[in-house]
């Protein structure tokens, strides 16, 4: 019998939030997302506090912190404000990604190699709070070294470019770029993930992808969950990435 590729599936609940503020509403409630996600298979539950507070709350997080049986993943942009409360919060994942304040969404990775003592400081920080800390970058061999070199135990690289890739040959190059960054990561002694654009007809080639560890998906769950309900968009995304990792 041989053992099974294992894959983890963390699931991002940011957008179920967005829903929520476009009313300034109580629903929909991004909790019973996660807790939802959790009974569906979830492997770990993905928040991004973003600095301009447009979707998850600091609230959200409190209670997160509170009653998740997996597992949480802080996204976080390296901000004074932000390193505070994830010493309080003292999430078991913490993802330093980058923010502006106008962005539609995530664009482009963390450059860790242009400022490496302001991430290690970062990195050193949460590791003392019990934090394991990855960083959000491009599939560039640079900055996977960098990250190497400061000692961050696990990366996760920027699959948007991939995402959006415009024809055939575009996305091939991009996966191949992922792919690349895959191994290198790997063969730098690096936990490596993935996630940003993945949907239910991208996901399968990262999926597939050996060694690599857990895919953050959040806007293709809670648009395909508005269809068949949270718990079946996470279970059938789930199905899909295990099946791709072990064919
Ligand atoms: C870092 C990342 O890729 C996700 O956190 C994503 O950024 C969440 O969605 P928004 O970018 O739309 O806030
Ligand atoms: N880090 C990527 C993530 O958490 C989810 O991004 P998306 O699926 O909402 O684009």
């Amino acid at each position: 019998m041989t053992e099974a590729n294992r894959i983890l599936l963390g699931v991002n609940i940011d957008h179920v939030a967005t829903l929520r503020q476009a009313r300034g509403t109580r629903y929909p409630d991004p909790v019973k997302a996660a807790l939802d996600a959790e009974e569906a298979g979830a492997d770990g539950i993905t928040v991004h506090l973003r600095e301009d507070r447009r979707h998850i709350q600091d609230r959200d997080v409190r209670v997160l912190a509170e009653v998740l049986q997996t597992r949480m993943n802080f996204e976080m942009g390296v901000t004074e404000e932000m390193m505070a409360f994830a010493e309080i919060i003292r999430p078991a994942h913490v993802c330093l990604v980058p923010e502006t304040r106008q962005e539609l969404t995530t664009e482009g990775g963390l450059d860790v190699a242009g400022q490496e003592a302001r991430i290690h400081a970062a990195v050193q920080r949460l590791a003392a709070a019990g934090c394991e800390v990855s960083l959000f970058i491009d599939a560039d061999p640079r900055q996977i070294e960098a990250s190497a070199r400061i000692g961050a135990p696990a990366i996760e690289l920027h699959t948007g470019r991939y995402a959006d890739a415009h024809s055939v040959a575009e996305t091939a190059l991009e996966l191949a770029r992922i792919r690349d960054g895959v191994e290198f990561g790997l063969s730098h002694g690096l936990i490596v993930n993935a996630g940003h654009g993945l949907h239910y007809h991208n996901v399968e080639p990262v999926a597939a992808i050996a060694g690599i560890n857990e895919l953050n998906i959040g806007h293709a769950l809670v648009a395909h969950a508005l269809f068949v309900g949270f718990k079946q968009a996470v279970a059938e995304m789930k199905a899909l990435i295990v099946a791709a990792a072990n064919r």
